[in-house]
């Protein structure tokens, strides 16, 4: 067998291990964020995702050593997600006051559809009780919207007298308790539509 020959199937065997370990972290990552989703934070427990894993326990704390670190892997891959989905809504070329409305629609699609998405909110509520740094929630929400509005403000589309980061602050407050209620009774089935009816408010107040 040739050196070139005897590298190949180590270096196969090695690179077949990453792959095997980044599908495994990626699989406990979104099953952890069902049962945060669906359970919170507090009731979850490792052997809760290891079961519903199908995979060992000591399989679960391989990627992740403590639960915390599965919170906070968590709320990473969360705020991870939106700078993409902004990005696709800003090649649109939609108006800064259209641009705002449709990253909220695809927000609360996101929000009805992915469970990373809804146990990012969910354990951004349980902050308190989850022993980890986990950024201030709502903050990058407000700051997108505000910049979108002071945008909209100089095109001519944001009503006279609105300041563009009160109007920001309202669209965050009013999507982000819309989404809180559509979970608690109707587990986000309703949310898109329950949208519909915020962005018609809020945003027929804030179009000139
Ligand atoms: C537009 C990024 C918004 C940012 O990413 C996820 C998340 C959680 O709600 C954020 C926030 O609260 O500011």
């Amino acid at each position: 067998m040739t050196t070139r020959q005897r590298k190949t199937p180590v270096r196969a065997t090695a690179d077949l291990k990453q792959d095997r370990a980044i599908r495994t972290r990626a699989q406990t990552l979104h099953v952890a964020a069902q049962l945060f989703a669906e359970r919170g934070f507090r009731a979850t427990s490792m052997q809760h995702v290891a079961e519903r894993l199908g995979m060992t326990k000591g399989a679960v704390y391989f990627h992740f050593p403590t639960k915390e670190s599965l919170a906070v892997a968590i709320v990473e891959e969360h705020y991870g997600r939106w700078p993409m989905v902004v990005k696709e809504v800003q090649a649109e070329g939609l108006s800064p006051m259209r641009t705002a409305e449709e990253i909220l629609n695809r927000a609360a699609v996101a929000f009805r559809d992915d469970p990373v998405m809804q146990a990012g909110a969910r354990l951004q509520l349980e902050r308190p009780h989850i022993d980890a740094e986990l950024p201030t929630p709502y903050l990058e929400w407000t700051q997108l919207l505000t910049s979108l509005l002071v945008t909209a403000r100089y095109s001519g589309e944001l009503r006279e007298g609105i300041d563009p980061e009160a109007g920001a602050r309202t669209l965050v407050s009013a999507f982000f308790g819309m989404q809180h209620i559509s979970d608690v009774l109707a587990h986000r089935a309703d949310i898109v539509e329950r949208w519909g009816e915020v962005r018609e408010l809020t945003f027929f107040a804030l179009r000139a």
